[in-house]
Order: structure tokens, then C-alpha cells, then sequence
């Protein structure tokens, strides 16, 4: 069996501790399985899409000859194969427990706005509407099964945005996601830009032989009244539109999985909660074929099942031909993937969901919602306003989507 994050004999840090030592720059990562707060840059990995977890691990063999402690490589790529990625072997990596439940509770001063925010859709709902009932034509015409489409939110404050507390507040609004703080900086951004975000779709985690992906698609939106949410959820689950738009996910991570384990486990989708919203979810786990092949890494597999049809559609090339056509912004580093992995190939990546890039004084939010024949326009266009609130609440900004 081999180590974890966890299970390494490590300095034992608090969650907590690792949290408040969070500094604009720092890599933070946290989940169930743990918290990793990574700091300095002993290696930049750059290479090609499919060619990174190559890259990756002769990366990490230099790293351990040249002294470095149990090296990891941690960051984030992009939604497209030419995005930029941030990918590094950091200089010092402290680790921690699973954040602890019970930071939930804010003070008065916590629940604070960051504003006063000038906000900006992009695009409008108008557009975002027209482009789901122009994709839904696509659909009906054959092209395709299933798209992805995304807006996103433009926030500008007075003052620069305070990452660390924007961070803090984002983990402790929901300590059973996966959250995470990246540095994106890109030449020629006039400040350090910050990936932020609560992603609750594990993309795939890897420990010795087991993996473990947990696909979503097919949502609705959380109410603050108990009732609602349990008709909500009945609904959800009754539905064959959204159990069509699940079961593309599903399938597909199945599929890829498939490829690299000699067992697979395919529940029946449930309905998962975050505090804003209700997915369907699938629990996929498995036992690879051959643990020590390097295709079989963390990150080689996350880069084999990227981009889902949670992010991107079915056929995956016409989905993304689509997105190309029906989105005028860049996604960027949205819908890409945030994680970290180990020499042994140990790891976990998440896809890069309720997130937010944070440049100076602008916040930039993203979400998308999957279009299945059936979908209806204005309830996508909510379904993306409600997936917001995930880190509008955390800036303090819940009433602009
Ligand atoms: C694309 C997003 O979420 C994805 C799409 C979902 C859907 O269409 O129902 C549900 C969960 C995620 O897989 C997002 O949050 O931006």
C-alpha cells in the first residue's frame, strides 16, 4: 500500500493553522482526504496536454535528487488544451487533516460585504438564453447529445480583494468541499491572479490501487425551506431530463476508468447537496490494472477523463466546437482542473467548478449548466445564477446574479 498525503510521517499541522497561513501566491488545497498548503517553486512543469504527467514525474525525480523532501507537484490547467496551466513543484509542502467541521459559523464583522461591487454579466442573460436555445437547435438537428455552456460575472471593488479572507470564508461556508486557492498570474496581468473556489466533483483520487470519481450533472437549486428542498429533491431524481444529462457523465468517466482497472463500480446516481445546490452524483470506484504503469497516475488519468461531459458535452469534439461558437468569453482556468500528485502517482484532481479569478480589485465568477434535449432555457440561465451563490456569498455579494 502506498503512502497518502495523510499517512506520510509529516510535521502534523492543524487545518486551521494551514488556512490562516495561506498567503496570496501559496497553493492551498483541501478536502475530505486533506489539507496541503504548498509554498515556494522548486520546479515549473511545462509541457502539452497529455504529455504533463510525463513531465510531471521527471520533474519530481529531479526534485527528490536535488534534496527536495517528498516532493508533490500541484496547480491547475485550463479547460482547453491550449490554456495555460500552472503546474509546480513547490519548495515546501505542509500537510493536514480534512478541515474540521464547525468553522461554519461567521462573526458579524466575517459576514461583511467585500463590496460595494460594480458588476458586469458576461455575457448578459439575454445572450446567455439565446445561445442555449441555439445549442438546443444543434441538438434537435443531431449535431450533438449534450453542451456545457457558461457565463460569467464580472465584480469590481473599490479595493484590492482580500484573497486569504475571501479563501477562509469559502472553506468555512462548506468544509466538505474541495476547496482551493492557485496562483494563475499570467504575463502581462497588472497583479497576482488567484484561482479561488468550493468544487464538490471529484474528478478522480488515486490511493495505491484504488480510484474513486464522483461525477455530477443534472442539478437544482438549494431553498432555505426544508419542504422545498425535499420536492426539490424527489424532482431531481423523477426527472428523465436530468437523468439523461447525468448519465452522459456517468458513462463517460465509466468508460475512461475502464481503460486502466481490471474492477469497476457503477452505482445508481443519488442526489448530493452543497449549501447552494442538489446534483445528481454517481460514486465510481475502482482498482487499477497496474498501479505502477504511469499512465495509471492521478494526474495521467485526470488528463484521460478531461474534459467530462459535466464541463464540455457529448460528443466531446462537437461539444467543444459548440462552446467555441455559442461562448464569447474565454473559460480560462474554469472547468479545467485543480489538484495534486505524488512520486507513486498517489493524487487527487477536481474539476474547476464554483470558482472564481481574482485579479487586483476584479473578481471573475464562473458557471455553466448542461443542455440536454428538454432543457429549458430560463431555467439554465437560473441554474448558472444559482450556481454563483456559491462564491457571491462568500464576497459578501448574494443579490448582483
Ligand atoms: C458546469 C458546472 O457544473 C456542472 C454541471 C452540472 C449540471 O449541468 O447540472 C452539475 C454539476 C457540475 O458537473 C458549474 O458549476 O459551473
Amino acid at each position: 500500500m502506498s503512502s497518502s498525503v495523510l499517512t506520510r510521517p509529516r510535521p502534523e499541522y492543524r487545518s486551521a493553522d494551514l488556512l490562516t497561513a495561506y498567503l496570496p501566491g501559496s497553493f492551498y488545497y483541501s478536502s475530505p482526504r486533506g489539507t496541503v498548503l504548498a509554498d515556494g517553486v522548486s520546479r515549473a512543469v511545462r509541457a502539452d496536454t497529455g504529455r504533463r504527467a510525463e513531465a510531471v514525474s521527471a520533474a519530481l525525480a529531479s526534485a527528490r535528487e536535488d534534496g527536495v523532501p517528498d516532493p508533490i507537484a500541484v496547480g491547475a490547467l485550463g479547460f482547453l488544451p491550449t490554456s495555460e496551466s500552472s503546474l509546480v513543484i513547490p519548495a515546501v509542502v505542509r500537510r493536514a487533516e480534512a478541515p474540521e467541521d464547525g468553522h461554519g459559523v461567521m462573526s458579524p464583522r466575517q459576514r461583511d460585504g467585500f463590496g460595494p461591487w460594480t458588476v458586469t454579466p458576461r455575457p448578459g442573460g439575454e445572450v446567455y438564453r439565446d445561445a442555449v436555445a441555439r445549442a438546443l437547435r444543434r441538438i434537435e438537428r443531431g449535431d450533438l447529445e449534450k453542451v456545457v455552456l457558461a457565463r460569467s460575472l464580472e465584480l469590481t471593488a473599490d479595493t484590492p480583494v482580500p484573497v486569504p479572507e475571501l479563501l477562509a470564508r469559502v472553506v468555512r461556508a462548506n468544509p466538505a468541499a474541495h476547496a482551493f486557492a492557485v496562483d494563475v498570474t499570467a504575463v502581462g496581468d497588472p497583479a497576482p491572479r488567484t484561482l479561488v473556489g468550493a468544487s464538490p466533483e471529484l474528478l478522480v483520487s488515486r490511493r495505491g490501487a484504488t480510484v474513486v470519481a464522483n461525477p455530477l450533472a443534472g442539478s437544482r437549486p438549494r431553498s432555505t425551506d426544508e419542504a422545498e428542498n425535499r420536492r426539490r429533491i424527489a424532482d431531481l431524481l423523477a426527472s428523465s431530463k436530468d437523468r439523461r444529462e447525468h448519465a452522459h457523465v456517468a458513462a463517460r468517466v465509466a468508460e475512461v476508468l475502464g481503460r486502466f482497472c481490471d474492477e469497476l463500480h457503477v452505482p445508481e446516481p443519488e442526489v448530493i447537496g452543497t449549501p447552494t445546490m442538489w446534483h445528481l452524483s454517481t460514486r465510481i470506484t475502482g482498482t487499477l490494472a497496474d498501479p505502477r504503469d504511469p499512465a495509471s497516475s492521478s494526474l495521467a488519468l485526470a488528463e484521460a477523463l478531461h474534459p467530462t461531459p459535466a464541463v464540455c458535452g457529448t460528443p466531446t469534439a462537437a461539444a467543444r466546437d459548440l462552446i467555441a461558437e455559442l461562448e464569447p468569453e474565454d473559460r480560462g482556468y474554469y472547468a479545467g482542473l485543480v489538484g495534486w500528485t505524488a512520486p507513486d502517482g498517489d493524487g487527487e484532481w477536481v474539476v474547476t467548478i464554483r470558482c472564481a479569478e481574482v485579479c487586483d480589485r476584479t473578481v471573475r465568477v464562473f458557471a455553466g449548466a448542461g443542455i440536454v434535449e428538454g432543457s429549458d432555457p430560463a431555467a439554465e440561465l437560473a441554474e448558472t445564477s444559482a450556481k454563483f451563490r456559491t462564491l457571491l456569498g462568500a464576497l459578501g455579494a448574494e443579490e448582483v446574479a
